[in-house]
């Protein structure tokens, strides 16, 4: 099968994380000769071929390295513009990028928000129309203070018309407890058509059942990761404990729980161990009650495309041509973007 070639939806990818290694060293030679930064170079810090970031070493290469190169709108817009790209070639046809509004020299948050969808509608605005529709998530990082994360709640608010569709809880998971943000996701709940989804159960010590229900009284639509779960809480995910509220109109039936299962993630970062073929993908994929969608969380660092994802499930798992296509379709039903989307989406994923 050309996994290539399969339409593909991809929920779960931040942003600063998905730019590819040589798009980095570009942006550091572009500002190395005109003498804007005393960094190492790129390909140096994260040399190519090498994906086991364990998740000690892979938060720093965000705080200490990429944010310090992408630091300036030039430089913001144009890896934004290129992670789009690269999605596209890779047959992604649609795409929700999540970021942690930050600050940078000269630009506020908000400012930092418009400059990456002002490049993504210009993206769409291309001729001939590109097949890939993008739309934004913000992301509050456990490190953040409340305020911050309300910071982050209202600017998604504020850009909900220009293509925010949902609010993110991400970060180190061994920063501390999480209960603080309760209020700002308590808000999200109040902005209707944006959507909420969690990292959830990453590693042992954010997998504790207190934090877990902590994180599904929230009312997520999607869940991230999803890698330590007690029994108990696995039930709460399985009965839509989740999504009580969202009852199906028309049947009656609760919403299904978005899984965002990321396995070259996962597995490079020692987040699980037995390989892929251990991978809780194997858990999940025939439980009814909940949809995966396969996604990369951060191809510039792990290097699997999403059609890579594809080919390792279709490989480790024993998936049929079929039975791929349906797992790529599914994910449409938890996608952010709206029913009109949705449909675009029914009109061009394969259905075998
Ligand atoms: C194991 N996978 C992961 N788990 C948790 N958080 C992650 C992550 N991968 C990335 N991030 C979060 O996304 C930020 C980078 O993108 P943005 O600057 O927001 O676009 C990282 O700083 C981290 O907080």
């Amino acid at each position: 099968m050309d996994f290539r070639a399969l339409p593909k939806i991809e929920l779960h990818a931040h942003l600063s994380g998905s730019i590819s290694r040589q798009c980095l060293h570009e942006v550091w030679l572009r500002k190395k000769e005109a003498g804007e930064t005393d960094l190492e170079d790129p390909l140096m810090v994260m040399p190519e071929g090498k994906h086991d970031y364990d998740l000690k070493a892979f938060f720093p290469l965000f705080s200490s390295y990429i944010y310090h190169l992408i630091s300036c709108p030039w430089s913001l817009s144009h890896t934004t513009t290129r992670v789009l790209e690269d999605f596209a070639s890779d047959g992604v046809v649609y795409l929700e990028l999540r970021t942690t509004p930050r600050s940078l020299p000269g630009l506020s948050k908000a400012e930092y928000v418009q400059t990456i969808l002002d490049a993504i509608s210009s993206y769409h605005s291309r001729s001939p129309p590109p097949p890939l529709r993008a739309k934004l998530i913000l992301s509050v990082d456990r490190r953040n203070s409340l305020p911050e994360a309300l910071e982050a709640v209202s600017l998604a608010r504020t850009f909900q018309s220009a293509g925010v569709v949902g609010v993110d809880l991400c970060g180190d998971p061994a920063a501390g407890p999480i209960d603080k943000f309760r209020p700002a996701f308590d808000q999200v709940k109040k902005i209707p058509g944006t959507g909420v989804t969690l990292h959830f159960a990453e590693t042992a010590c954010s997998g504790t059942g207190k934090e877990l229900m902590e994180l599904l009284s929230w009312k997520p639509e999607r869940i991230g990761h999803v890698i330590h779960v007690p029994r108990n809480i696995r039930g709460q995910i399985i009965n839509g404990f989740a999504s009580e509220e969202a009852v199906k109109g028309d049947e009656g039936r609760k919403k299904k729980m978005g899984l965002e299962l990321c396995l070259s993630c996962n597995v490079h970062a020692g987040m699980i161990s037995g390989g892929f073929e251990a991978h809780h993908f194997g858990e999940w994929w025939k439980v009814e009650e909940t949809i995966i969608a396969l996604s990369t969380d951060d191809v510039g660092v792990f290097g699997s495309p999403l059609s890579n994802e594809y080919a390792l499930v279709a490989e480790h798992f024993r998936l049929d041509r079929t039975e791929i296509c349906a797992l790529a379709r599914g994910a449409i039903e938890v996608i952010f973007g709206g029913e009109e989307e949705k449909e675009r989406l029914r009109g061009i994923m394969w259905t075998e």
